[in-house]
């Protein structure tokens, strides 16, 4: 049998996604170990949610069966991405840094650790849909940019774990012409429309089954950034930079929002969905007004890749539409493109949750090693 090659995986975020990560490292960190023709040594180094962390200073590897309870006794004080990014530096092998928060300062030193030869898998939307310089600056550093340095991959960042980046990417590398691409982006707003006003009438209130949203992992860590339209406002900017635009930032196109105006100023995600049920009547009307017409209403997303025009809201369909038949957490998407003509290339499956988000993410780690090796 050939010697193990050694890979190191540092994670940040345990939360929904990073802990269906951590299962699913797991997994196949036994199954490349037994690898017959390249086994492959991955070792857990780094461990950290927003205010504990576990590593070794001697990179000796964490138990994957323990980390969690590691993590919780651990007393170490918390590096800044700068120190993090030190410290993966000297590592003894090859390293990859899979980030599963939503936090904007992790995201901004994506360049900083591909610099140093890190590779970033990551769900977390920020690093590729703030603003351009950022997107830039990534591209500039990785090697699978124009860069020399570590490999970045985030295809969990749109549809969570469905193939959706690396579709359109392959389009646009076979020769194909992006035209347009639209549908519902958002497993949380996917899950609320649909249960909330499903084809045919019924439904919970809207407050109800967003707190459900929530619980089933689907939102964002503060669900105020589904329903602002922000999230897939973050979404459209990451496929419309793919395809060619410049987009500078999500603010660069008009996006719908769902907060009611009198809940703008709560302080904190938790008073936001306490006072949440007092704007359920609304939400009734606009259900009642759209039934007359024999319709649903959707939030979808749409970019119009020759007019240059990206645009993010609630819209009404027919019943027998598919984005009105969509269930749960389903995300559409579709891709109009030269090739495909009027019929185009759809992708659609579950938009959100932990396991399938981590799905993607594993399966990027999956490209980064073949990479490496
Ligand atoms: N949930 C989903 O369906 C999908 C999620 N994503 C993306 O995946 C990412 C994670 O989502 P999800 O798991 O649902 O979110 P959670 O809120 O469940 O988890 C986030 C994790 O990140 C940790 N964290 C936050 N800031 C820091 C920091 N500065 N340093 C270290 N750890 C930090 C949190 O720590 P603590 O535990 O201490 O709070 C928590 O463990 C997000 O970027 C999200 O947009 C993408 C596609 C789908
Ligand atoms: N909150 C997001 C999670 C995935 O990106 C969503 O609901 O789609």
């Amino acid at each position: 049998m050939p010697a193990a090659r050694q890979i190191f995986v540092a994670v940040i975020g345990a939360g929904g996604v990073g802990k269906a990560f951590l299962s699913q490292l797991s997994q196949l960190t036994k199954r490349l170990s037994s690898e017959p023709s390249t086994p492959i040594n991955l070792a857990l180094i780094y461990v950290a949610r927003s205010s504990k962390v576990f590593f070794n200073e001697d990179y000796s590897p964490i138990s994957i069966s323990s980390w969690e309870s590691d993590l919780a006794s651990s007393t170490r004080t918390v590096p800044s991405p700068t120190q993090i990014a030190d410290y993966l530096s000297k590592a003894p092998a090859s390293v990859i840094l899979v980030d599963n928060t939503s936090n904007e300062d992790v995201a901004n030193a994506y360049p900083l650790f591909l610099g140093k030869k890190i590779s970033v898998v990551t769900p977390n939307k920020k690093g590729f849909s703030s603003n351009l310089k950022l997107w830039q600056d990534i591209f500039k550093a990785a090697s699978n940019g124009t860069g020399s340095g570590g490999y970045v991959f985030h295809e969990s960042t749109v549809g969570a774990g469905l193939p959706v980046l690396s579709t359109l990417k392959d389009l646009i590398e076979t020769g194909d012409e992006i035209v347009k691409i639209e549908g519902v982006f958002s497993g949380t707003m996917s899950f609320l429309f649909n249960s909330f006003m499903p084809v045919g009438g019924g439904g919970g209130s809207f407050s109800a089954e967003v707190t459900k949203a929530k619980e089933l992992g689907y939102t964002e860590p503060d669900p105020r950034d589904d329903l602002n339209g922000l999230d897939v406002a973050r979404k459209l900017t990451i496929l419309a930079r793919i395809s060619g635009l410049e987009i500078e930032s999500p603010a660069s196109f008009p996006v719908q929002s769902l907060i009611p105006n009198e809940l703008e100023s709560c302080k904190s995600g938790d008073e936001f969905m306490k006072r949440l049920p007092e704007f359920d009547g609304e939400m009734d009307k606009l259900k009642q007004e759209a039934a007359k017409e024999g319709k649903v209403v959707r939030f979808v997303g749409s970019i119009d890749v020759a007019e240059k025009d990206v645009k993010v809201g609630l819209e009404k369909f027919d019943a027998s539409h598919p984005i009105a038949a969509l269930k749960g957490s389903d995300n559409i998407i579709s891709f109009y493109t030269k090739r495909y003509g009027s019929n185009p290339l759809i992708i659609q499956g579950a938009g959100a949750g932990g396991d399938a988000t981590a799905m993607g993410v594993t399966a990027d780690l999956i490209k980064v090693l073949r990479l490496l090796l």
